[in-house]
């Protein structure tokens, strides 16, 4: 039998009500609730309670009201030392313009280490297992409407994302999700704005940090899945060897896509989307390396957060932008690989091209999310760095 010493069996009680006189002494101390999971490697944090309410009449709007008014909770939660740079956010929205019309089952805003996304797959197949796992009605008002196909064992929801309503399938048994079986949904049309652009690189911006890498032009495609990309070969960057590679190329794809990101984001031509000025802008530099098998790419996003999973989103930019090229048939899968991702077998994404029509491709995607904790986060008014901070090392 396994025996604790009497401390440890001391602390616990000791340590929560520590936290729970804190708590009664400070009313004005504001108590946000977390659960934490992670999807190939890239986390997630879904904040269940605590965030404040947010104006506006479209989710859209909402979005724009979480950065003016309370982006102080965004930094409180994704940066040191409650969160950190690499950090991942999903806040419930539980009612917005398409659920009361019955076209979705709740809302979600995404937020990061820079500010608020367009669209998140590793975040969805996360938000797959944690809505149906949830029977919390004050979480998730309408769970217990949500289909269930006895056949398939599938239960399916609509969650409506900012670039639009992505629909979700999730591996459920007694209302709960499995652990082992992959969550998929079904993105938003995508499409690609660009192929085979030459992009100029002016002596300024041209990267060598490590080794001698110097481009003066560089072919890129640009794609949207609920999201802007820009799809760029890691043989094209000046990285012969793909983007496996020790610590030091990691900093050098960083120095390179970094470059190429500042000299895109300002050619707003590239990002139109046809019906939503919101969702215009460049989000992400994927680095791609085609393999016998697939692909495996380095994705650098928001402020150069690097993404652990193979990016949803860029899935469905990449298998959009592989049906434009001919690469990939509709009914085709291909299998999507990061860095991490590599480490443990069959940890990928898998992207499908399902069908498409005049606003672009419908991919499916597949991946698996595991749970990692949850927490309780609060801040002192006596604190000195509520909102925390970010520590960067000089490139
Ligand atoms: O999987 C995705 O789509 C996301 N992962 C981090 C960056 C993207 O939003």
């Amino acid at each position: 039998m396994l025996e604790f010493p009497k401390w440890q069996l001391h602390l616990i009680p000791t340590t929560m009500d520590v936290f729970n006189t804190l708590l009664e002494q400070n009313p004005a101390t504001r108590t946000i609730k977390v659960v934490d999971m992670h999807t190939s490697g890239e986390p997630t944090r879904i904040v269940l309670n605590g965030y404040p309410h947010l104006e506006g009449d479209t989710l859209l709007e909402m979005r724009r009201c979480a950065s003016q008014k309370h982006d102080d909770i965004r930094q409180r939660l994704m940066r040191e030392p409650r969160g950190h740079t690499e950090m991942y956010g999903a806040i419930l929205i539980a009612e917005t313009e398409l659920t009361r019309r019955g076209e979705a089952d709740i809302g979600v805003l995404f937020c990061h280490n820079e500010g608020y996304s367009t669209m998140c797959g590793h975040a969805t197949i996360a938000l797959g297992r944690f809505l149906v796992d949830t029977h919390d009605l004050t979480i998730f008002p309408r769970r217990n409407m949500l289909p269930h196909d006895e056949a398939t064992g599938l239960t399916t929801l609509r969650l409506h994302a900012p670039c639009g309503v992505v629909h979700v399938s999730v591996h459920t048994d007694g209302g709960h999700s499995h652990p082992t079986r992959p969550v998929s949904f079904l993105g938003v049309p995508s499409f690609v704005t660009a192929r085979d652009l030459e992009v100029e690189i002016p002596s300024s911006e041209q990267w060598k940090r490590l080794r001698d890498v110097q481009r003066s032009h560089v072919k890129v495609d640009i794609s949207y899945g609920g999201a802007f990309y820009a799809l760029v070969s890691a043989a094209e960057l000046g990285f012969p060897d793909g983007v496996r590679g020790d610590p030091r190329t990691l900093a050098e794809f960083d120095d390179a896509t970094a470059a190429l990101k500042r000299v895109l984001y300002p050619r707003k031509e590239l990002y139109r989307h046809p019906s939503e000025p919101d969702l215009e802008f460049l989000y992400g530099v994927m680095v791609v390396e085609r393999t016998a098998k697939g692909e495996i790419g380095l994705c650098f996003f928001a402020d150069q957060q690097i993404d652990r999973s193979p990016c949803g989103s860029c899935v469905m930019a990449r298998v959009a932008l592989a049906v434009d090229q001919g690469r990939l048939q509709i009914g085709e899968a291909c299998d999507y690989e990061s860095i991490v991702s590599l480490l443990n077998d069959g940890n990928g994404f898998r992207g499908t091209a399902i069908e498409t029509g005049p606003e672009g491709v419908i991919v499916k995607v597949e991946g698996r999310a595991f749970y990692t904790g949850a927490a309780s986060f609060v801040v002192e008014e006596t604190d000195m760095v509520p909102n925390g901070f970010a520590v960067a090392l000089p490139s």
